[in-house]
């Protein structure tokens, strides 16, 4: 039984080394499944999908719990910071799907620390990718076809290809003050004007330039034609339209599972609220030592959790599908994907949703990513677009070189403030992207504060996306008050997650490296007093070219690529300190 447990977790970690290879960024195909299955050289599967036991034959879904319990201990000992977390969840995971499933569905998310769970749901997914879906009956493929990851049997780091310093666990030095932002952030209109001046695009030909008018400018990550595209039937969670009090409606997942979650054993880390990342992995080291003695002791559990409505407060409508058992398929984008893939391996993990590669559904591609709203009941969720700038420098050239009309953004422009467009935009009835998205700047706190909301549910399920106008420090306030329906200790605790993610901000590979535009913090809390903060949304996050790196505080001047987030962060830091009442 030892050696079988011993066996699993090699196997398990051979799985986690494939997961995090950054290879070529591309659609996979098909036959790359032959190569996952070489990988999986220690796993044999019944013809249901099962992986069974070499030697006993039975489904490995059967090993004891207090097997599995002292996997995980095992697991633990191999290293017992953020990243052993993860690999000790994923050896659990990966050992036993039917005891992970068992997790997904309550106790797991109940005891272990986020970072823990999150990549308990890892197992799921990663069963997707066998052959034939482990709990085929359950699941609510839909034609999914898991693409496998490519394999490299050359590769035998455990961990993903990450420079050493980027695997140095975090350590608090103190919360840094906020810094304000000196500058102003450029006026850098494009509009049809065919005058010349130093930044008016240039004339394409006599007469100034005479675009193309589209109803679409696609960037990176656009949803062109897709938006339209209708949403297949969900077993688990069916997308639906929710109540929204705001200009538009709001796509959600509606309720449908019975909640069978034990309370009891919830370890709320959330509210506590450490101070520092490393206290909070001690506290994590704690909830293992509890998970083991709940495996130990509890007896098996076949049980679903409640699924709370799904909500998208922003993007692109018809981007996303419910996956399996708390995971999240967005419509496929190669720099989300690259950038999901590097930040596995960041010290950003912990504020990320967890990423397990790319299923296709239906033709589609997607990505797979963790529900971060899976583990509340009823949340109230908030999406804040981060940075002084919502468009790429390469948007703003190709605006230039190839400006393309765009008007539906003309059309989004009149709803707002019929006197916004200007006299040739009026007669064109159509604007250029880069023009729409600056004036959506300086209308919104994007360019005074680095930060917009751009969408509140709150807990009783309304939904309102009308902050377009938010841009003054005491309206923000007033949004912010009302989304945690003025409870301030719910509102100590999403201080305290900013303050963690600044910090690792500061010191993360990924960050610096990166000129990050468009992404949003996704605050999520319950009743329970749970709450917390991811960043989401890397679609138009790009890789800078070595040895260039980014302080994301210095204005922004085109060329200098700068995005104005961490002058945003400081910014809302001091916007929620500010509403705390003083000590
Ligand atoms: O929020 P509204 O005013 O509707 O404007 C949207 C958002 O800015 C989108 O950004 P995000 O995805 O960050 O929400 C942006 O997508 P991009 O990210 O593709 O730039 C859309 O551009 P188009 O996709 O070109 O329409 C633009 O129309
Ligand atoms: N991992 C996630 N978990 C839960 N909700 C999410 C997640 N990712 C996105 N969302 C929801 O979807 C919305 C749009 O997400 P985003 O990634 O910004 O899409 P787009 O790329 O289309 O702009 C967010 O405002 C949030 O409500």
């Amino acid at each position: 039984m030892r050696r079988s447990v011993n066996h699993r977790l090699k196997s398990a970690q051979s799985a986690v080394r494939i997961s995090y290879h950054s290879g070529p960024h591309k659609v996979r195909k098909d036959h790359d499944w032959n190569s996952w299955s070489q990988i999986m050289d220690n796993q044999v599967f019944n013809e249901d999908g099962i992986e069974i036991d070499r030697k006993g034959g039975g489904p490995a879904g059967s090993v004891e719990l207090g097997e599995v319990a002292s996997a995980v201990g095992s697991a633990h000992r191999y290293q017992s910071q953020e990243t052993g977390i993860h690999d000790a969840a994923h050896a659990l995971c990966l050992d036993n799907r039917n005891c992970a499933e068992m997790f997904m569905c309550g106790v797991g998310s109940s005891v272990l620390p986020d970072s823990a769970s999150s990549i308990i749901g890892h197992c799921s997914v990663r069963s997707q990718m066998t052959k034939t879906p482990v709990i085929a009956a359950q699941s609510p493929s839909n034609g999914d076809r898991s693409h496998s990851y490519p394999a490299d049997s050359n590769k035998h780091n455990f961990a993903p290809s990450v420079p050493e310093e980027e695997q140095k666990e975090v350590q608090c030095v103190g919360i840094p003050g906020s810094q304000s932002f000196s500058g102003t952030i450029p006026r850098l209109i494009v509009t049809c004007d065919s005058r010349p001046g130093p930044t008016a695009p240039q004339a394409a030909g006599p007469g100034g330039f005479s675009p193309d008018i589209q109803p679409e400018e696609d960037s990176p990550c656009s949803d062109s034609g897709f938006g339209s595209s209708p949403i297949p039937s969900l077993l688990f969670r069916k997308l639906s339209n929710s109540s929204s009090a705001g200009l538009s409606p709001a796509s959600s997942f509606e309720e449908s599972e019975d909640d069978f979650v034990g309370s009891d054993m919830d370890l709320n880390i959330h509210t506590a609220a450490p101070n520092t990342l490393v206290a909070r992995d001690e506290m994590a080291g704690k909830a293992w030592e509890r998970l083991r003695a709940v495996l130990q002791w509890s007896p098996p559990m076949v049980s679903c959790k409640k699924r709370s409505p799904w909500v998208q407060l922003a993007g692109h409508a018809g981007s996303f599908q419910a996956g399996d058992y708390g995971k999240l398929l967005k419509r496929y984008c190669e720099t989300e994907e690259r950038c999901l893939q590097r930040l596995m391996g960041d010290l950003l993990r912990p504020f990320v949703p967890g990423y397990y590669g790319v299923v296709q559904r239906n033709e589609q591609d997607y990505n797979v990513m963790d529900d971060l709203l899976a583990d509340f009941h009823s949340p109230a969720v908030m999406d804040c677009k981060m940075g002084s700038r919502t468009y790429l420098e390469e948007e703003l050239l190709k605006a230039r070189e190839r400006p393309q009309l765009r008007k539906d953004m003309y059309e989004k422009m009149m709803e707002v403030d019929p006197a916004a467009p200007s006299p040739e935009e009026h007669s064109q009835q159509a604007v250029l992207k880069p023009r729409y998205m600056q004036w959506r700047e300086t209308l919104s706190s994007t360019a005074t504060l680095g930060f917009r909301i751009e969408g509140i549910q709150k807990a009783d399920g309304t939904c309102n996306k009308n902050f377009k106008k938010t841009k003054q420090r005491d309206q923000v306030m007033e949004a912010l008050r009302d989304f945690v329906d003025g409870d301030s200790q719910i509102l100590k605790t999403y201080l305290w997650w900013l303050k963690e993610l600044r910090i690792a901000l500061e010191k993360s590979q990924f960050f610096r490296t990166h000129e990050v535009v468009g992404s949003s913090l996704l605050f999520v809390h319950d009743s329970t007093g749970k709450a917390r903060v991811w960043m989401i949304d890397f679609g138009k996050t790009a890789t800078l070219p070595p040895p260039r790196t980014l302080d994301h505080r210095t204005p922004w001047v085109e060329g200098n690529r700068e995005d104005g987030y961490l002058w945003g962060l400081d910014n809302l830091i001091d916007i929620v300190a500010a509403m705390l009442p003083t000590a």
